[in-house]
């Protein structure tokens, strides 16, 4: 890895077991992390292709950071296995160090160094990296090229953490809350910058609690939740298995149990601004048909007890329903 924590390494070995995906950029099996007596990771697997970006989302402390780390080299597991092509990334081996590359929670800049001196710095250690002028267009900081880092605001800095990241030209790019600070614009602009990345073929590995960029970016997402993955699959397979919503307002004159029961949904009553709402989450196989087989019923009942339902609404669930869901412990397991 091409950053400043570099360090020897063991050489490269194989796949113990041989489970893991030979294709795979990233391979995690069985990964287990502990500190002292406390498991902070409990036996995660998953793959990242050459390509494809992986978001791994999760509660706080569920254990995202020691999983990257893990794999950006700087910790051994306590048992299981983490692969970046097919090579133990402990210790950061000189057959990974050009080949990946990471924006860390808290970058490591020099505030003395202009943001060119900073660039150059970084081009001095790498084989074949990008221009200056590449990393300042990229990252949307070629006016800012002779002011001092310490000098730049907490957002610009991200930018040039992912710039410096970018620079060496990885093939798998670990992003541990990449635009954490960042405004809106520049959110987009860096989502833009990764989502080209990927689409040239690097693997990514990104961490965020941002649920809209991993909504936006990733092809597949794990939510992890104390140690576990406890959601897997592409956004589709995550939101489909989490059911449908039909809500609207509670009816005044409506008692709870005095709603019907709809095929394959269960009803909760939730408080929004001080009102009360009706909210079915239908879920069942047919996935295309399943809202469809319960509105039918539901809007015939209150024509049979001449009840408007105000407010009427039917959506998929979002992937912060099914993160509010894994963050109650109230999810089990669905793997795309
Ligand atoms: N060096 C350490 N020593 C002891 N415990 C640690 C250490 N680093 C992390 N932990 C604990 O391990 C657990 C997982 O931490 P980790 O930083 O991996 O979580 P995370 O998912 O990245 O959280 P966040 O979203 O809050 O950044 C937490 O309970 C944390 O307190």
């Amino acid at each position: 890895m091409s950053t400043a924590q570099q360090s020897p390494a063991p050489a490269s070995d194989a796949h113990p077991g041989g489970d893991g995906d030979l294709g795979a950029a990233i391979s995690v099996r069985d990964l287990r992390q502990s500190y002292g007596d406390f498991e902070a990771v409990k036996g995660v697997s998953f793959d990242v292709a050459p390509g494809e970006l992986f978001a791994l989302l999760g509660t706080n402390g569920a254990g995202k950071t020691t999983t990257i780390e893990t794999l950006e080299g700087f910790r051994r597991p306590t048992s299981g296995t983490v692969r970046v092509f097919g090579t133990d990334p402990y210790g950061q081996p000189p057959a990974l160090r050009e080949r990946m590359n990471a924006v860390l929670q808290h970058s490591g800049l020099f505030g003395e160094l202009t943001v060119a001196e900073t660039i150059d710095l970084s081009r001095d250690l790498c084989a074949d990296p990008l221009s200056r002028d590449e990393v300042l267009g990229l990252t949307g900081l070629t006016d800012k090229a002779r002011i001092a880092v310490r000098q730049l605001s907490g957002g610009q800095k991200r930018r040039l953490d992912l710039g410096l990241a970018v620079l060496p030209q990885p093939e798998v790019l670990f992003l541990d809350e990449p635009t954490t600070g960042m405004d809106p614009e520049a959110r987009r602009e860096t989502w833009t910058l990764i989502a080209d990345l990927v689409a040239d073929g690097v693997a990514v590995l990104l961490t965020t609690h941002y649920l809209e960029e991993a909504e936006r970016l990733a092809d597949r997402l794990a939510i992890m939740h104390r140690g576990e993955v406890k959601v897997a699959g592409t956004l589709r397979e995550v939101v489909v298995g989490h059911g449908d919503r039909i809500a609207f307002r509670l009816p005044a004159d409506v008692r709870f149990d005095d709603l019907p029961q709809l095929p394959g949904a269960t009803a909760e009553v939730e408080m929004r601004q001080e009102e009360a709402w009706v909210s079915y989450t239908v879920r069942g196989e047919d996935t295309e048909g399943r809202a469809h087989g319960a509105l039918a019923p539901l809007l015939a009942w209150a024509e049979v007890h001449s009840i408007t339902l105000h407010r009427l609404e039917l959506r998929s669930a979002s992937l912060e329903d099914v993160f509010l869901s894994v963050a109650d412990g109230a999810s089990d397991l669905v793997s795309g």
